[in-house]
């Protein structure tokens, strides 16, 4: 099956003034789906054979990696399921980041309503991106290469996950690393590697307003540094997962290098696993039983000799487990589902909320009054150069300490920067982030977006009643459920105001953009309590799902995994994804990630190789 865009005639009733709904929009999702749709990975099918040593459940950001490193031991057999298709071309293309959401390869799912957050977005939720395809969220993610605070890791470690340390990750994340920007590598030696499978590099065409914003930020007073170093704080033009103008999802870096190279790994997508296979007199996990996309009603089955690795992301990685018995008891006796082990599986979600409705018009951009997207695809097919190569501003980023924040080195805030279109967001504020399909080389506004890195508010995901199989789970996110942090927001939200009174930005006529939104018109715009009203009416995620198998130590009631990933009170099970995340790291997740898978593989390969890894 090849990509298959977004179904946009649900956001466009007649004469809609949407940009996405403007025939020159309609126009363009057509012919990046005639260019693009498909992928360079088009194989023979394989057929599944009856029993692995290991069999990985998803081939995601984690799932990628852990496929690659248990099969470079020869001798064992390596199953990869993936429920998505393979990685189409249109998601190389840095900029068409936007074009890829809501499409074949997204989960597509939403929030459920709460009471403090998404008030006013589409239906009263907050749409929840996952990728579903090979590479998972690293296939349709913003690229952005960040490891969070040493703080992170060190947590874990004190909450008793042993070997999680900084010191102790900081090897797997230099492990999987091929940075391919020498200075960075020359002025940071003892953080950055060169000969990992995961290439990250900064993208090779700049916007001409990552400059504005950068000087904007040194007059505030924050440094440009490189926030995967020793120092955090500060400001930087992010380095990216790509190589040479082009993604480079975790299918990229750790599975094509080695596809049907390495004979001992299979890989097969559209597969979609319902439960995992368990042995009830000895709570031992022997397989997984799967659908395939071309008949959905068959139930097959495969057995794993060793190990099942699940690597389904935060939400499936959790539906996955209580699907199978494994997870709190009075969710899965609703359902007569056997309980194989009473456990917190799908609690504990955290993300890095943020706001949408803090925006910058510009007077001009790089590329809006200019654009020519035949000429640009056209330079980017010969070169993998231009502004498709990049996407717009939104590689800056800074890190920010409100005075929330106790410690001298660790930010509580971090900034986005988005392209966007000013008219969207005026007709339309509660559907203009969701719906663009536009390259994100082309805007005329840029959200600015804070969102909080350390949340105190926690939210939970439990199987849909409809139907718990098929249907989206739902996904309680918790956001502001703690007022604490709508406080600590606040506190980002007045620090990254002060933007707008920089040179940088009065020279460049950025202009805050001040018609107070309509739910929150009984405040004065731009005061304390006005933000907190758009952080609860606007609420915005940047897709930092974490946490809902929360590794921890035995006395955690909340534990799902072991310090080594194992689950619970069920053998030969483990969970490598972002799900494991005890508490979120600050920062992006995707590096923290493929750390984790790496580490993770390690821990595997000395358990059942006699000599070690
Ligand atoms: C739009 C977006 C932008 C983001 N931007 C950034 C960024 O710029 N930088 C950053 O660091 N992080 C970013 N993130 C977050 C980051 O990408 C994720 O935290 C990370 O990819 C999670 O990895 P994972 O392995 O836990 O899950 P995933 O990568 O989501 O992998 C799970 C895989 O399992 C598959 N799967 C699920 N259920 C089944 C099933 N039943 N059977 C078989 N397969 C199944 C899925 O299809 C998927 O391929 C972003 C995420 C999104 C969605």
């Amino acid at each position: 099956m090849s990509w298959v865009p977004r179904n946009l005639s649900i956001y466009c009733p007649p004469n809609s003034v949407l940009s996405v709904c403007q025939p020159p929009i309609l126009m363009f999702v057509t012919l990046v789906a005639n260019l693009f749709s498909h992928s360079e990975d088009s194989y023979p099918n394989e057929d599944i054979e009856k029993e692995y040593d290991f069999i990985i459940v998803g081939a995601g950001s984690a799932g990628c990696v852990v496929a690659n490193r248990l099969s470079e031991v020869k001798q064992w057999k390596i199953l990869l399921l993936e429920a998505g298709i393979e990685e189409p071309e249109v998601a190389d293309i840095p900029s068409f980041m936007a074009t890829v959401a809501g499409s074949n390869i997204d989960w597509t799912y939403r929030t459920q309503p709460e009471k403090q957050c998404c008030r006013s977005r589409l239906g009263r939720s907050c749409a929840m991106q996952r990728g579903k395809v090979m590479g998972g969220s690293s296939t349709i993610n913003y690229m952005m290469y960040v490891r969070g605070n040493r703080r992170d890791y060190d947590e874990w470690a004190e909450e008793g996950n042993r070997g999680w340390s900084y010191e102790e990750v900081l090897p797997y994340f230099l492990k999987s690393e091929n940075n391919r920007d020498p200075q960075i590598v020359e002025d940071n030696p003892l953080y950055h590697n060169q000969h990992g499978y995961q290439s990250v590099q900064r993208f090779p065409y700049t916007d001409i307003n990552v400059e504005i914003l950068l000087n904007a930020w040194q007059e505030l007073g924050y440094e440009l540094v490189d926030i995967n170093a020793n120092n955090q704080l500060g400001a930087m033009n992010l380095q990216t997962t790509s190589a040479n103008g082009t993604r480079q999802s975790t299918n990229g870096a750790f599975i094509r290098p080695i596809r049907r190279k390495r004979r001992n790994l299979t890989v097969k997508t559209e597969t979609y696993v319902t439960k995992l296979l368990v042995d009830y007199k000895t709570n031992r996990v022997i397989g997984v039983e799967y659908t395939s996309a071309n008949n959905r009603t068959k139930l097959n089955t495969v057995f794993a000799k060793k190990e099942v690795i699940l690597s389904a992301g935060p939400v499936n990685s959790a539906k996955i487990l209580m699907l199978s018995g494994i997870g709190p008891r009075e969710e899965l006796e609703k359902y007569g589902i056997q309980v194989v082990s009473n456990l917190s599986v799908g609690r504990n979600v955290q993300d890095h909320p943020g706001m949408y409705g803090l925006l910058t018009a510009l007077n001009f951009t790089s590329t809006s009054q200019n654009i020519s997207i035949i000429e640009d695809i056209s330079t980017y097919e010969k070169t993998h150069r231009g502004p498709l190569s990049a996407i717009g501003p939104g590689t800056i980023t800074a890190f920010l300490r409100t005075m929330s924040q106790p410690e001298d080195s660790v930010p509580d805030v971090q900034v986005f920067f988005i392209p966007s279109s000013h008219d969207d967001f005026l007709n339309n504020p509660n559907e203009y982030f969701d719906v663009p399909v536009e390259p994100f080389s082309y805007y005329d506004a840029i959200s600015i977006i804070p969102v909080i890195l350390k949340p105190k508010s926690r939210g939970y995901i439990l199987l849909n009643a409809s139907d718990p199989l098929w249907a989206p789970p739902l996904i309680y996110p918790g956001y502001f459920s703690n007022s604490n942090d709508l406080d600590v927001l606040a506190d980002g939200i007045e620090i990254t105001l002060k933007l707008f009174d920089t040179e940088s930005f009065k020279k460049n006529d950025f202009t805050l953009i001040n018609k107070p939104l309509h739910p929150c018109r009984q405040f004065k715009f731009g005061e304390r309590d006005y933000w907190k009203c758009a952080m609860v009416e606007y609420t915005s995620t940047i897709f930092h799902l974490v946490g809902t198998c929360k590794m921890g130590p035995k006395s955690d009631p909340e534990a799902v995994v072991n310090e080594r990933l194992k689950v619970y009170g069920v053998d030969h099970l483990r969970v490598v994804d972002s799900s494991i995340m005890p508490k979120i790291v600050r920062g992006n997740t995707n590096a923290a990630t493929i750390m984790i898978a790496e580490k993770a593989s390690d821990m595997i390969k000395e358990e059942w190789l006699s000599d070690g890894i």
